[in-house]
């Protein structure tokens, strides 16, 4: 499977010229061949959380058109990272998948709101938990940035079959090295393939003086080998998966046989 990951500096509060750039970036550098393209996270506006209530979709009108008219003229199947998104009066960090054939086939809010970045002050955390979709016959799932924190959430899709997880992510350089590191650890306990879109660019936050999104998009492979990553700037990363590789290695590190959901406790 050939995947192209959109690393993006995000224009923050400007949602026509970030449609615009990705748009032109489809025209320009969209290979012939790929399967699936990948955006990061909250690619509408960016975290200029104070503008949400004027800038936020609403209920995925705007968004979902765009990817879709995106998704049917290039033939390509869509990890739409996420986009602020208002809906029943709250505004959510929403992610979504298109397919080629312009299917909307997944759709979930971010669960767990950063701290770091206030979101808890501007959004509303999400109720549901991954699921498994299918891309091209291929069971995979989708995850938020900070949602990465949380290997819970990961489990679940992993062990009702998803071969290949989606990181979508605005992830700040102070804590590159959790990136790099949950990353493969989720590809390494899952036994799965993990295909990570962050993106570049200053962080606009008083508590964040200095510090940047992280860039490092990167793919990883059932056995946690780094099979590509990117470095800090814009960059579209192109990358082939083998997903054989994911059959292979769960039948010689059989986890999903071993699970002891019985002996498992979690505090309230
Ligand atoms: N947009 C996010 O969820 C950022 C998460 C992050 O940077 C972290 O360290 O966690």
């Amino acid at each position: 499977m050939k995947i192209q990951l959109f690393q993006l500096e995000i224009i923050e509060g400007n949602v026509e010229q970030n449609e615009n750039r990705i748009k032109a970036l489809f025209e320009e550098k969209l290979e012939t061949d790929t399967e699936v393209v990948i955006l990061p996270e909250m690619w509408n506006n960016g975290y200029d959380l104070q503008h949400l209530t004027e800038n936020a979709d609403v209920d995925l009108t705007r968004s979902f058109p765009f990817i879709q008219h995106l998704a049917t003229n290039h033939h390509v199947n869509i990890i739409a990272g996420s986009v602020s998104n208002k809906r029943n009066k709250n505004i959510y960090n929403t992610a979504f998948v298109v397919s080629k054939t312009g299917k909307l086939i997944y759709q979930k809010d971010k669960i767990h709101l950063v701290p770091m970045l206030d979101e808890q002050l501007y959004l509303t955390g999400g109720n549901e938990a991954p699921e498994v979709f299918e891309i091209n016959d291929i069971k995979a799932t989708q995850i938020i940035c900070y949602d990465l924190r949380f290997p819970e959430i990961t489990r679940y899709p992993a062990s009702q079959g998803a071969k290949i997880i989606f990181y979508v992510a605005q992830w700040t350089t102070k804590n590159l090295n959790h990136w790099r590191t949950l990353l493969k650890a989720r590809a390494i306990e899952n036994c799965v393939y993990v295909v990570a879109c962050n993106s570049v660019g200053v962080v606009n936050n008083e508590k964040h003086v200095g510090n940047t999104y992280a860039g490092h998009s990167i793919v990883i492979d059932p056995n946690g080998n780094i099979i590509q990553e990117a470095g800090n700037q814009e960059t579209i990363l192109t990358t082939e998966i083998d997903i054989q590789k994911v059959t292979e290695q769960q039948q010689n590190i059989p986890i999903f046989e071993n699970l002891r959901p019985d002996v498992y406790k979690y505090s309230e």
